[in-house]
């Protein structure tokens, strides 16, 4: 995907790096440590593509890019995105060890030498385990507040890379075109472990004006306790083949079968979210693990689309952004937060995706580096 000049953003997960690649040609590298996952950002010059890269400018053909300040090979490099379970994370650990991502080299003689060696660190993780970073790898955590980060990589997503945001109504994505000068103020919804509702009002300008526990932690933990899945994509695949109307209880399960049109409510609405379990003389194992998991996820998405309507409604912004990796480019979940959003705006308001969804902390770190570059891809 490319990213504004000749910066090129590339979503891998893991084992990006060509085995033969030497750890000079890596610049910076910041973590986002949250509640679920950590998510890894970090920058190589293409060097490495040269060799089959004939006819594109090498990453020293980069400098000259007309800014008026420092230029930097990384607006012609790569970066690179992996994420780990924070359960996990000594593996996270080992990757930036055997990488030697912490030991992020000078390669350019105009990168600032107070950049050299430092991890940008945002989430809670970046507190709650700064020590174990210290102790295995030698390394100090440079921290980074949280929503600063959400807002700086959601910026600098919406205006450098395209397309980056999506609409998601009936089955299919359409991206959206944005306007540079139509930007803000907008609402960008982080649904994590937990979700965070921020009004974004410009560059480094914004309110956290509220969120909810009910979020990404809580579908992936009830989920997990209710149909013993092992991995959250497992229970977001049993979703797909679910039927929520098993147990969730519906209007017309209430009102004989019939819409409800003086409340606005049709038949096939759900009146109470797995309402229909109580009174059905079942247990837990009668239900289909498919079932549950459709039901949660609906109850989650859907609570989560409503709560942010309202709160767009709050301040008159028409614009949601939702980010996040609970989100995880899951058709029924955006689905449903669409219907949610469009529902209770009556039309008025869009939820719109971002692609990057999850890397929005890592990345807003990342270009709190003073010398990564990017903000001059930003401004081009
Ligand atoms: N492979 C995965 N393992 C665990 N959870 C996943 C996975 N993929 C997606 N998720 C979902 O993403 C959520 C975490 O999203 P994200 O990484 O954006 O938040 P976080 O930074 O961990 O949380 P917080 O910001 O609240 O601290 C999980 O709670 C879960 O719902
Ligand atoms: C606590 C954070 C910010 C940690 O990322 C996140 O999990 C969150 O926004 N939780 C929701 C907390 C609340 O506003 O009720």
């Amino acid at each position: 995907m490319e990213c504004g000049m000749r910066g090129q953003l590339e979503e891998r997960e893991s084992k990006i790096m060509s085995p033969n690649q030497s750890t000079a040609e890596v610049s910076h590298l910041a973590v986002d440590i949250g509640g679920s996952l950590i998510k890894v950002v970090y920058s190589s010059s293409n060097n490495n593509n040269e060799a089959d890269d004939k006819g594109k400018k090498s990453s020293n053909d980069c400098v000259g890019i007309p800014n008026g300040s420092s230029d930097y090979p990384v607006l012609c490099g790569r970066l690179h995105f992996a994420k780990f379970e924070t359960s996990k994370i000594n593996d996270c650990l080992e990757f930036i060890s055997s990488k030697q991502l912490h030991q992020c080299a000078d390669w350019h003689h105009e990168a600032s030498s107070h950049d050299k060696n430092i991890i940008k660190a945002t989430g809670g993780g970046a507190y709650k385990f700064a020590d174990l970073f210290k102790e295995k790898l030698g390394v100090s955590l440079d921290k980074v507040d949280e929503m600063d980060c959400l807002v700086a990589g959601s910026n600098f997503l919406l205006k450098t890379v395209h397309p980056e945001a999506f609409t998601y109504i009936d089955g299919r994505e359409e991206y959206v075109q944005i306007d540079h000068n139509d930007l803000y103020p907008y609402l960008l919804v982080n649904i994590g472990s937990g979700v965070s509702m921020i009004k974004v009002d410009g560059d480094g300008k914004f309110e956290r004006v509220s969120g909810t526990s009910v979020g990404g932690g809580t579908f992936w933990g009830l989920g997990k306790l209710l149909t013993k899945c092992k991995s959250f994509d497992e229970l977001l695949e049993l979703s797909q083949k679910g039927n929520n109307r098993v147990i969730d209880m519906l209007v017309g399960d209430i009102y004989g079968g019939v819409d409800c049109p003086k409340i606005g409510l049709s038949s096939t609405a759900i009146a109470s979210s797995f309402g229909k379990a109580i009174s059905e003389n079942k247990e837990l194992e009668d239900y289909r693990p498919e079932d549950i998991s459709r039901s949660l996820l609906r109850l989650i998405s859907n609570n989560i689309g409503q709560i942010s309507y309202l709160n767009a409604l709050r301040f008159g912004l028409n614009r949601i952004f939702f980010g996040g990796f609970f989100i995880r480019g899951h058709a029924y979940t955006m689905d449903t937060i669409s219907v949610a959003v469009h529902f209770w705006s009556k039309g008025e308001a869009k939820a719109m995706f971002l692609r990057h969804e999850g890397f929005l902390g890592a990345l807003g770190a990342f270009t709190s580096f003073e010398s990564h570059g990017l903000n001059d891809i930003t401004t081009h």
